[in-house]
């Protein structure tokens, strides 16, 4: 067998495994134990207490232990990948591994458990014996027919889902692989012959799928270690083997080959050879999925077969068909709905799920863990990525739907939708937070222009935004370029029908742009000249003017340039809102203890007392559109009065202005951020404080401490930022910077269209004042 993984992979693998400390998991704690209440909450004499709730009624553990969101993944090493019998042991990498990819993926806990049994009966007893330990139990790399067995015998022994990973995790990949080739290929069910290597765990459960989706069992021809299953053979087979034996006098996998449309390797490394492919039907599907050594080479396989469609288990190629697609969300469904097992409805839902989502435009998380290029759906893209954000979104709710609609949920969930959201925590990190902006936007979407209209973060963004109808995207670019890119990048919006476009180069409403130019900055030294060259050359001119003249509602601008350059063409075009004295920038940080509203994190560089008033009133009505109440701290080196350093006292003088202003504020200061955070610090300091819990907006003393404390904890909390929201401009205005991405821009497209919708609101309650 060739060996197909390079020493420098192996080398690196080893040492990621090795160091800093060995293995690649812990287990946490999800509760403090910091003090000796704690300690007697968590243990004893406290812990008591939920054990005797469990003891009266059993289903009191799911809301008092770790139980419901506990999988275990259970092996005893005898098929492990493709490596074979190397035992329960060895086999503990590949589990551990498939631990982080449960938690990671879906938030699913798992413990590991290798066992060193190979007796059916013991393996059984040793497993059903967990029961009140776990939410469902993942059964891994044991190998057929054994695996066949253990796992119908614990199915209807136990209450939790059972799950062969192997067998169902990689049927339901293979299904919806299978689907989509096929439909691409002009195919039914049907009418295809499969030819499949290997009669095992994986392969026999794949066959009974496709089976269960329409193939016909006399199309599918099967071959393992000793060649083809057929009528009369008597050396290695078993009961669920012998459902596919041929009547035929065929008896190697060459012999089988021919008019194959389908080839499904779950056997070994190496044994489809390339003379095999030559005389497969047209547009084949080839899936050699053996782990880690594929079954062929991709690259053999197209040379031998240009048409085909190509499918490994490995994440170095395209079409990746390995169960990690499936197994972290079929158990996020079953586990939280309080399913007894996972049944043939869900699985079924399950591939419909997969399969819908390829044929859904690449998402920009996608593009970015394959260093930009995603394919859309296609012979290169059959299957999701296993990357792809939105798998957790699209299979755990319809695996949950059917186990409920099925009848095997103990704790149906009363809004589905709800939970679909919900779900979003696993992935989109600002979904919460965001989402009561996002409801708004969608309501009355405003016109909302790109100075960046080129840009691959921004075109992902107007497709979000697009399909999810939070704004009407303006983008400034060339035509040819951006239809190229949308090409490139495998998106499916179109130029005039989802989105207008400004062509810079040749827009007709150029000369009364450059006259409103004039109008607006002549007198900050912008000669007619000067704004000639700018309006058909500074996208960011351009926005901001189509914002002053109405032509938009909100310019979303800042992806590559300075930020000062930015900010100042939004002063001189666009203005600043009456009574703003300076512009300021509000940046959210979604961490996960919570989200952290920070100002000014990127315009003022030392604000007075009277700025540092008028931007954390601004601040406050601003984090009010997220749905949450205000509760600010002014942050300095020292609390309350206990040091008259200059910043100190600033901050002081600022809280005087606000108490004055907006005397309704829960607002206190000047204190260090650990008070801020924390109730219990602060009621040391400061016992009568007006600030009680935790501080969710927090005001710096200048630029570099709010910069400053932004970045660290974008990069050490690994935070989810969001914006930098502008403050200040008459009209929606945001200055990106380099780094974000699509997510931002969509993020800040919500922040700004319900922005646009204040604005608009404001000015029809004006009007009417001035009516009446
Ligand atoms: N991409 C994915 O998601 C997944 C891939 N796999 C891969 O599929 C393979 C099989 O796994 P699994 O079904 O769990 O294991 P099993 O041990 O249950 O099955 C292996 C099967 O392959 C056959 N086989 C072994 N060597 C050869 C060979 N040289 N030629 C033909 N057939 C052979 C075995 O035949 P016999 O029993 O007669 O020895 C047996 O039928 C592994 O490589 C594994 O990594 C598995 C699960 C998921
Ligand atoms: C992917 C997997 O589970 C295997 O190869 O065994
Ligand atoms: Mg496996």
């Amino acid at each position: 067998m060739a060996d197909n993984i390079s020493q420098d992979l192996k080398q690196g693998a080893l040492f990621y495994h090795r160091y800093p400390r060995p293995g690649k998991l812990e287990i946490q704690p999800t509760k403090p134990l910091g003090n000796q209440r704690d300690l007697a909450l968590a243990y004893s004499p406290g812990v008591a207490a939920p054990c005797e709730a469990i003891a009266a009624d059993p289903a009191e553990a799911a809301n008092l232990t770790s139980r419901q969101n506990l999988v275990a993944v259970i092996t005893n090493g005898t098929a492990v990948l493709g490596l074979g019998d190397i035992g329960p042991l060895a086999s503990k990498p590949v589990m551990e591994g498939k631990a982080v990819l449960f938690k990671k993926f879906s938030g699913i806990d798992v413990f590991d458990i290798e066992i060193a049994e190979k007796n059916v009966d013991r393996l059984v007893d040793v497993i059903a014996a967990l029961e009140p330990t776990f939410g469902g139990i993942n059964l891994e790399d044991i190998k057929a027919p054994e695996c066949f067995e253990v796992e119908e015998r614990l199915k209807s022994r136990m209450d939790i889902p059972v799950f062969h990973d192997d067998q169902h995790g990689t049927a339901i990949i293979v299904g919806a692989a299978v689907t989509n080739a096929l439909e691409l290929a002009g195919k039914r069910i049907e009418d295809v012959k499969i030819v499949t290597s290997g009669a095992g765990a994986a392969a026999l459960a794949c066959l009974n799928l496709l089976v269960s989706l329409g193939a016909k069992r006399e199309n599918i021809w099967v071959s393992d270690i000793e060649g083809v299953v057929h009528d009369g053979r008597n050396e290695l087979m078993d009961r669920w083997k012998s459902v596919y034996a041929q009547k035929t006098d065929a008896r190697t996998l060459a012999d089988i080959m021919p008019d194959a449309d389908v080839f499904l390797g779950v056997s070994a490394g190496g044994v489809l050879k390339p003379e095999f492919l030559a005389k497969m039907a047209p547009n084949p599907l080839i899936m050699a999925l053996a782990n880690p050594y594929p079954e062929i080479m991709p690259e053999e396989a197209e040379a031998a077969r240009p048409d085909a469609m190509i499918c490994t288990g490995r994440s170095d190629f395209p079409n990746q068909v390995n169960n990690v697609l499936c197994f972290p969300y079929i158990f996020r469904g079953a586990l939280d709905v309080g399913a007894t097992t996972i049944n043939e409805e869900m699985k079924a839902a399950a591939v419909k799920a997969i399969a819908g989502l390829a044929r859904e435009a690449p998402s920009e998380v996608v593009a970015r863990a394959y260093g930009g290029e995603a394919h859309p759906f296609g012979k290169k893209s059959l299957i999701p990525s296993p990357f792809d954000p939105r798998l957790i979104l699209r299979i755990a709710p319809a695996v949950a739907k059917a186990a409920m609609d099925s009848g095997v949920a103990k704790t149906p969930l009363e809004d589905l939708e709800a939970y679909a959201d919900s779900l979003g925590r696993f992935v989109f990190r600002s979904g919460f937070i965001m989402k009561p902006l996002f409801s708004k936007a969608k309501a009355n979407p405003k016109r909302v222009i790109y100075a960046e209209g080129e840009d691959e973060r921004v075109l992902r963004a107007v497709q979000v935004i697009v399909e999810e109808g939070i704004a009407q995207p303006i983008l400034i670019g060339r035509p040819n370029v951006v239809e190229a890119r949308i090409k490139r990048y495998g998106l499916s919006m179109e130029i005039g029908r989802h989105f207008a476009l400004v062509n810079p180069e040749d827009d007709p409403r150029y000369r009364d742009y450059v006259a409103t130019y004039v109008e607006a900055a002549g007198r900050k030294g912008i000669t007619p000249d000067a704004a000639k060259t700018l309006v058909r050359t500074n996208s960011t001119v351009i926005g901001a003017l189509a914002v002053r003249r109405g032509d938009a509602d909100a310019l979303i601008c800042g992806l590559e340039g300075r930020f000062e350059s930015r900010l100042k063409h939004i002063k001189d075009i666009i203005g600043l809102s009456p009574g703003v004295r300076e512009m300021a920038a509000l940046s959210l940080v979604i961490t996960s203890k919570g989200a952290y509203f920070l100002a000014d994190t990127h315009v003022q560089p030392d604000p007075n007392a009277e700025e540092i008033a008028d931007m954390t009133i601004a601040c406050a009505s601003h984090v009010r559109r997220f749905g949450l109440e205000p509760k600010i701290a002014l942050l300095s080196h020292a609390d309350f009065g206990a040091a008259n350093t200059r910043s100190a006292r600033k901050m002081r003088d600022a809280l005087a202005l606000i108490q004055e202003r907006a005397p309704e504020l829960e607002v206190d200061g000047e204190m260090q951020a650990d008070a801020a955070l924390s109730e219990m610090i602060r009621e040391r300091v400061n016992p009568n404080s007006r600030l009680k819990g935790e501080a969710n907006i927090l005001i710096m003393p200048n630029l570099d401490a709010a910069n400053i404390a932004f970045q660290f904890t974008r990069i050490l909390a690994d935070s989810l930022p969001v914006g930098p929201i502008l403050i200040g401009p008459a009209k929606p205005a945001h200055v990106l910077t380099p780094s974000v991405t699509a997510r931002g821009i969509v993020n800040l497209t919500a922040i700004a269209v319900v922005e646009a919708q204040a604005a608009e609101e404001d000015a029809d309650a004006a009007l009417a004042e001035r009516v009446v």
